[in-house]
């Protein structure tokens, strides 16, 4: 296997991305909402980007790529539409850096997978560069058994799991509970709230 699937904080990362277009704005939505710090260098931005930027929510540096842009980041995505500029910013990334180029993978070292978030439920898949658009397809598929009802669940679940770490619950009773809230029964709303108020009560909070 050549890659390595993995989940990555990117809060409070200085992230630099190459170019304003439309792969630039994908990968921005994303790494915008997890909290990394953006600075975008493109002559001109996506309207999308455009919009971020007004907001101060990503710095634009409105120039072509030069070297200099690239010493502080943690994390580089070259997106631009030159090849050529691609690579240059990619050879001028500090040694420690996290390299996307979107242009060619091979030339980097972080590819961004097909997506679906759901809550606290994320289901990534790749191809590994045989067919971004089979990888997207598969998640088409999946996102309709895995749906915001589902996405829910899992947050649900996360409730659960904080409330059983609590010294009111033994060993044995935590794993009772993790292994039964697997069960179908507890995909509806209703029955959430109702385990829910049990267990805060079990570990003395107040129940909503
Ligand atoms: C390595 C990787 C990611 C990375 O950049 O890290 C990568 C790389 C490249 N993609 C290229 C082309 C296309 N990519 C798409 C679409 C998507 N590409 C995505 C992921 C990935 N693409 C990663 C591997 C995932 C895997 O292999 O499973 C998706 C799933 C997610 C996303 O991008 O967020 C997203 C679904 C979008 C959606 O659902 O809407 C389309 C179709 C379209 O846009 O409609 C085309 C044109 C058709 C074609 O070429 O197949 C090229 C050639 C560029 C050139 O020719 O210059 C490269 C470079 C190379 O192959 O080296
Ligand atoms: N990874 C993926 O999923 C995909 C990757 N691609 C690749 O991504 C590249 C970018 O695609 P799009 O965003 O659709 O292109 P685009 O044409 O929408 O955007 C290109 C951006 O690069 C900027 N740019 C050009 N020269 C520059 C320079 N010297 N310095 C800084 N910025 C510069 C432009 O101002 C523009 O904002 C494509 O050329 C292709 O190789 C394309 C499709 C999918």
């Amino acid at each position: 296997m050549a890659s390595v699937p993995v989940m990555v904080d990117f809060k409070g990362k200085q992230v630099v991305v190459i170019g304003g277009g439309k792969i630039a704005a994908r990968r921005i939505r994303i790494l915008q909402k997890a909290g990394a710090r953006i600075t975008v260098v493109s002559p001109s931005l996506d309207p999308e980007l455009q919009s971020l930027a007004a907001q101060g929510k990503i710095r634009w540096k409105q120039k072509r790529f030069e070297p200099d842009d690239v010493n502080k980041a943690e994390v580089v995505i070259a997106a631009t539409n030159d090849r050529d500029v691609n690579k240059w910013a990619v050879a001028h990334a500090p040694v420690a850096t996290l390299i996307n180029d979107a242009g060619n993978a091979e030339n980097g070292d972080l590819m961004f997978p097909a997506l679906l978030q759901k809550g606290r439920l994320s289901i990534s898949v790749s191809t590994d560069g045989a067919s971004p658009k089979l990888a997207s397809r598969i998640i088409t598929e999946l996102s309709n058994q895995y749906d915001d009802a589902y996405g829910r669940y899992v947050d649900f679940l996360y409730e659960c799991r904080q409330l059983l770490k609590q010294p009111a619950f033994t060993v044995d009773e935590k794993k009772e509970w993790l292994e039964k809230l697997l069960a179908e029964e507890y995909r509806t709303p209703e029955k959430q709230s109702e385990v829910l108020a049990f267990l805060k009560i079990r570990t003395g909070k107040p129940a909503r």
